[in-house]
């Protein structure tokens, strides 16, 4: 990919910077096999509130570090619950963040979110993390998903977006902390992947900068 943050055009939704078709169909496709090989290695999990409540996505991850959820709470770790250690963030997607984000610090964390056509994400800050100064960059593939920003406190109005495979979105500077969830997912929007659904890539910096994390 040759595309830079400068080259590419990009709207601004409350700070957030949405890139519409960041990544081409070509890419997009070379990215779900990058995915499926994660999936392979950290199979999905129907992850788990602490009070036992399933979640509606199904989540695995890439990096030094993934963030799950299960009876003991959420927080991130450093391996799968089989105990192996989460593949590493596929260098496809780690060019995503180094053309979106050039001054950032490396990615400690690739979450993969998993969409069934009934899934769905509240309204929610990400704020597991140490640096809130380090963006958030998050990468569309699948289905379409209607996507709320809503603000830094909880409530308020809210603005829906509908965001389509191959999009890319940052959540960096003042808008690192705004509200922000999936309403829905529109079923057979797109052919990207072998069933209806979308597949969604949170890539984060996990650790404060004192304490950044080796395998
Ligand atoms: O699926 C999305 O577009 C957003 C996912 C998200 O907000 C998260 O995993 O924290
Ligand atoms: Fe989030």
């Amino acid at each position: 990919m040759t595309e830079t943050s400068d080259s590419h055009p990009r709207r601004d939704v409350r700070g957030v910077q949405v890139f519409d078709g960041f990544l081409d169909a070509v890419a997009q496709a070379a990215m779900v096999a990058d995915v499926r090989a994660i999936a392979r290695a950290a199979p999905f999990v129907v992850p788990v509130t602490r009070r036992g409540q399933p979640l509606s996505v199904r989540m695995t991850s890439a990096g030094l570090l993934g963030w799950v959820t299960d009876r003991r709470g959420y927080r991130y770790e450093a391996r799968h619950s089989s105990g192996v250690p989460w593949p590493p963030i596929p260098d496809s997607v780690r060019a995503v963040w180094d053309a979106v984000v050039p001054g950032a610090r490396p990615p400690e964390s690739c979450l993969v979110n998993w969409y069934g056509p009934d899934a769905r994400m509240g309204m929610h800050q990400d704020r597991d993390e140490g640096d809130f100064n380090q963006p958030v960059v998050s990468i569309s593939l699948g289905d379409d998903a209607l996507f709320r920003i809503g603000n830094v406190e909880r409530g308020g109005k809210t603005e829906s977006l509908w965001l389509r495979s191959g999009d890319v979105l940052v959540l960096g500077g003042a808008a690192r902390l705004l509200h922000h969830g999936v309403d829905r997912v529109a079923p057979g929007t797109s052919t990207l992947l072998d069933a209806p659904g979308r597949i969604n890539l949170t890539l984060r910096v996990v650790s404060d900068e004192t304490s950044v994390p080796s395998r």
